[in-house]
This record gives structure tokens, C-alpha cells and sequence, in this order.
């Protein structure tokens, strides 16, 4: 069943039980009213709640005074107290309990033998059970009004709610014999059973018949009009013309003007009833899975069948509910797991970073270390260094001028215009780099000197001789020659770019080249294109 149809049952519900509440409420007003005018005032407003109204009966004394003004001497004995009738307040009750107990408890006996409706005194003390003491009230009433009709005897009615039968059944009680729910059927007062026999001499065969047809009638058409049945227990009529008119009655359906108002909430409650159905079966209709079926009552019975369709769609997916409330709590477990293997993960993550933070660290600080012995060996090896190449010689006479080349740095010629005593000279130097060194020979030599510029240190390199010697030969390079043959400013500055190039993560350094000449006193600029320019002071 959809929300729609689910709410147009509850409001139906709440509908229907407003309506039982008005129907009790109406009687109960009807109860107080009659009591108020037939035994005095009773000191509550006509329009009573349900505790106002037990609690005005609770003593028994109206209603032991109720049923003595109708029957005297019905109840021999009322405890009463000594207030006058008129102050009686239903809130105020001085007499104790079990005087109360023995008014009502009298009356009750009383109600009894008259046929009455009857209720339990225990009623008095629960509203849930309003409705039983209502009914004998409103029974005492119809007794009296029958009595002033028909002179006493005894074939009365009292009004009778339509939910009444429902409510008897729901709460049978021991004084409510058979003989007191067939009246209540009948809506006729339990002294029917009170009639003269079939022999009695005071009615007529005829007479018998009619009542038996009129009782027949009446159990069809109940609720009939008080003087009708009055009439009808009146001998004085004639028996003939007034099953005549009860027949006509009921033909002409003109008896409908002279039911009570209960017939007219019975018609209304039902057509409410069959509208509200209508609608249910409707918004059950518009349900796609339920199209097949002839009506709410078909959906209500196929859904309650085990082997509905929708009762098992409704199985499998209370299972899959149940699957995936499972695959939930793994899969919170899992990521419980989860987020302890990556907490734990990350704490040795941040271990080994540490570790690497530390290393970096001492990396640093040995490489500060190492630079700075670096820079105190190139201090020991001499600030002021002096090498010797010795250039290729281009003709016989000099070849033989080089006699010896130590690894100390010493160098021994031998002038050969000499003789060998006098010609033999040894010259000292840092170290001596004989006519076959190469270029990059030279510059292995001159290259930690060169790296100490980046430690901060100046590094003052020049090449001294005469012309011809070979300075520009060492320094540059031939002119036109390969990679293999860049002199000392080319391998040095190459060198230089590539420390920069690995350190630029850690130093930012900044490289500058500038080119002079000088000659005969003179210094020259030569990277700059005018030669007016080159000259310095
Ligand atoms: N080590 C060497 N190996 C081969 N050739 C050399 C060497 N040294 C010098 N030369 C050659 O000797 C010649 C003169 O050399 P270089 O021009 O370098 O002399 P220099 O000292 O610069 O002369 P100057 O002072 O006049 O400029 C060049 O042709 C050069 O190629």
C-alpha cells in the first residue's frame, strides 16, 4: 500500500472515531438533560465531560430517586443525605463510600428487575465504561416516557445509539442477558417480555397477529417512533386499521420521517464510508504493479499471500538491506584497518624523512667540511704557484737544450755553445710540463685552484714569457682548434658552468667574463668590437 492510500485510511480512522465521540457525547447531553428536568437540578451544565457525569451518578441517589419517581419503591431504601434534593453539586458528596456503593448497588437491582440496561458499579469509577451507565439513563428514560404513554405497562423504548450493538459486544456484561439484546435489536424495552400471552383474554387473535407483524416490522425497520409503538401497545386502536397504517408506512417509506436522527448518521457514515473506499481503491488502481487487480481488498489479500509478487520483492529487498548493512560494517572495519595501516605508514614515513633530514644535514655539514680542508690544502700547496711549459722546439739546435724534467718541478738545461760545466742550469718551479703536455694535462693541474673561486677565494691565473713562447698557445688555445685543444680560460670556464649547473638548487652564482690585453703598457679590451674602445689609461 503507497502513503496516499496508507493517510486516506488514518484520516478515515480519525474520522470515524470523531464521530463516535460526537455520538457519545450527544447521549451523553441527552442523559444529563433528562435527569436535570425529571429529578431536579443536578448542578452541572448540560453539556457535561464524561468525568462530570460519573461523578454526578457516583453517590446512586439521582439515580435511585430516577427510578423511584418512575417505579416507586423500586429501590425500598435510599441512603440519602441530609441536604435537600435541590443543593445537590455532583462535585460535592458527603456521604461515605459504602453508602454510595448501597445507593447504586440497590438501583442496580432495581434496573434489573425492570429489564434495563445494566452496568457494573465499579462503571461509575471508569470512563472508558461511560457508555454502559449512559444506556441504562437513557432506558430509564424511554421507561418513563412509555409508562406516561401507555399508563404504565411496561412496553417502552429508550434511544439507542448506532454504535451501540458494536459497543455491548466489545463489553458484554453478566446483567445483559440475551433476552436484553434481543431488545436492544429490537430497540425495544427488555418488558416486552413482560407481554399478555397468546390465551389472554384481553387481546384478540387479530390483535396478536398485527403485534407479531408490527415486531416482525420492527426488527427490520428499527427505531420506530415512540407514539407508534405506543399506539400500538394502546388497545383502545383498532388492530386492523393500525396494521394498515404500519403497512403503508413501511411501503411508502414515509416510516423514514419518524426514525430517529441515528438513521440519518447511519446513512451519512455510510456514504462517507463508501466514498472513502472509492477513493482507496482509486490511489490503489494508479499503483502500476497492482494494475491486475480488481480492487484494494484483491491488493490487501494477494500482499498477505506469501506467494504475492510483492510480498517477495519485498523479502528480497529487506535481504539486500540486510547484505548491504552487512557490506557497510566490513567496509568500516576495512577502513578502520585501513586508516591504522596509514597512520602507521606515515609515522615511519615521517621516521625515514627524519632520518633523510639528518643525513642532508650532516651531508651539508661534511660537504662544508670537506671544502674547507679542500681550501686549506690548495692554501698548503702555496698561494703563489709557478709552472713551467716548456714549448715544442722548432729547430735542431734547441731540442737538445732540455736535458733533464724532474717530477720536484726542477728543470736542467744544457746551453749547447757551452761546455757541459759551464752551459748545465737547474731551474726549480711548482712542477715543469715538458714539450709533449697537452692542454687538458695543464689544466688538471690548475683546476682546484679554479674551484676555490666558488668557495669565495680569488684566483689570479697569467701566463709570463717572451714572445713566441707559447702564452696564447696555453691560455686560449690555437686559433681554429678543436675541443681537445681549448686552452686554460676555455676548461675553466667550462668547469665553472657545470658547479653552477650542479648546485643551482642550493647557490645561485653569477658569472662574469671580461678580456683584456695588455701590451707595451697598454690594456686592451678585447671583447669589445671598437678598437678606440679598447684602450684603458
Ligand atoms: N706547447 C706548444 N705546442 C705546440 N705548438 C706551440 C706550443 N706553444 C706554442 N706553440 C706554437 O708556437 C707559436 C707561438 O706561440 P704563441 O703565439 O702562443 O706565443 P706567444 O707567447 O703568445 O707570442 P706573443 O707574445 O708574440 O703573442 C704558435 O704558432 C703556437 O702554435
Amino acid at each position: 500500500m503507497d502513503n496516499s492510500s496508507r493517510n486516506e485510511l488514518h484520516g478515515f480512522s480519525l474520522a470515524l472515531a470523531s464521530r463516535k465521540a460526537e455520538e457519545a457525547a450527544w447521549r451523553r447531553y441527552e442523559a444529563i438533560r433528562w435527569l436535570d428536568s425529571f429529578v431536579g437540578p443536578l448542578g452541572i451544565s448540560n453539556q457535561p465531560s464524561e468525568v462530570e457525569f460519573l461523578s454526578c451518578l457516583r453517590n446512586g441517589l439521582i439515580l435511585c430517586n430516577a427510578i423511584n419517581k418512575i417505579q416507586p419503591g423500586a429501590v425500598p431504601k435510599v441512603v440519602d443525605n441530609p441536604r435537600p434534593l435541590q443543593s445537590i453539586s455532583w462535585d460535592c458528596q458527603p456521604l461515605p463510600a459504602y453508602q454510595y456503593f448501597e445507593n447504586v448497588r440497590n438501583f442496580l437491582v432495581a434496573a434489573k428487575e425492570l429489564n434495563l440496561p445494566a452496568f457494573e458499579a465499579s462503571d461509575l469509577e471508569r470512563d472508558t465504561f461511560e457508555a454502559n451507565v449512559v444506556d441504562c439513563v437513557l432506558a430509564l428514560k424511554s421507561l418513563h416516557e412509555s409508562k406516561q404513554i401507555s399508563n404504565g405497562n411496561g412496553f417502552h423504548k429508550h434511544m439507542k445509539s448506532p454504535l451501540l450493538l458494536h459497543s455491548n459486544r466489545m463489553h458484554p456484561r453478566p446483567l445483559s442477558t440475551v433476552s436484553l439484546d434481543s431488545c436492544r435489536r429490537l430497540d425495544m424495552p427488555a418488558t416486552c417480555e413482560k407481554q399478555p400471552p397468546i390465551g389472554s383474554p384481553n387481546i384478540g387473535l387479530e390483535e396478536f397477529i398485527v403485534k407479531s407483524l408490527v415486531d416482525s416490522i420492527v426488527q427490520e425497520k428499527e427505531n420506530f417512533d415512540g407514539n407508534l409503538l405506543a399506539s400500538l401497545r394502546n388497545q383502545d386502536k383498532d388492530a386492523v386499521k393500525l396494521f394498515q397504517s404500519i403497512v403503508s408506512i413501511c411501503s411508502n417509506e414515509s416510516l423514514q420521517e419518524n426514525v430517529y436522527e441515528k438513521t440519518e448518521f447511519h446513512t451519512t457514515l455510510e456514504d462517507e464510508l463508501k466514498e472513502r473506499c472509492s477513493s482507496l481503491a482509486h490511489s490503489a488502481s494508479v499503483l502500476d504493479d497492482i494494475s491486475d487487480l480488481n480492487s484494494l481488498q484483491d491488493y490487501r489479500a494477494c500482499f498477505k499471500k506469501k506467494s504475492c509478487n510483492h510480498h517477495k520483492l519485498l523479502s528480497i529487498q529487506e535481504r539486500e538491506v540486510l547484505d548491504l548493512k552487512a557490506l557497510l560494517s566490513k567496509t568500516k572495519g576495512e577502513f578502520h584497518d585501513l586508516q591504522l595501516h596509514l597512520q602507521r605508514d606515515l609515522k615511519d614515513l615521517e621516521n625515514l624523512v627524519q632520518g633523510l633530514s639528518n643525513a642532508a644535514l650532516g651531508y651539508h655539514n661534511v660537504v662544508q667540511e670537506n671544502r674547507s680542508l679542500y681550501n686549506i690544502v690548495q692554501d698548503l700547496k702555496g698561494n703563489i704557484r709557478v709552472y713551467c711549459r716548456v714549448r715544442p722546439s722548432f729547430n735542431c739546435l734547441s731540442k737538445n737544450m732540455i736535458e733533464y724534467i724532474g717530477e720536484d718541478g726542477s728543470l736542467m738545461i744544457l746551453d749547447p755553445l757551452k761546455s757541459k760545466r759551464d752551459g748545465r742550469k737547474v731551474f726549480r718551479f711548482n712542477r715543469v710540463f715538458g714539450p709533449a703536455a697537452k692542454q687538458d694535462e695543464v689544466f688538471k693541474d690548475i683546476e682546484p685552484l679554479i674551484r676555490s673561486v666558488l668557495d669565495g677565494y680569488n684566483v689570479c691565473i697569467f701566463a709570463y714569457g717572451q714572445t713566441g713562447s707559447g702564452k696564447t698557445h696555453t691560455m686560449n688555445g690555437p686559433s681554429g682548434g678543436a675541443d681537445k685543444d681549448f686552452g686554460i680560460n676555455y676548461l675553466a670556464l667550462n668547469d665553472l658552468f657545470q658547479i653552477q649547473n650542479v648546485r643551482k638548487d642550493s647557490i645561485d652564482y653569477e658569472i662574469n667574463v671580461q678580456m683584456v690585453e695588455i701590451y707595451n703598457e697598454q690594456v686592451r679590451d678585447l671583447l669589445v668590437a671598437e678598437s678606440s674602445n679598447t684602450k684603458y689609461p
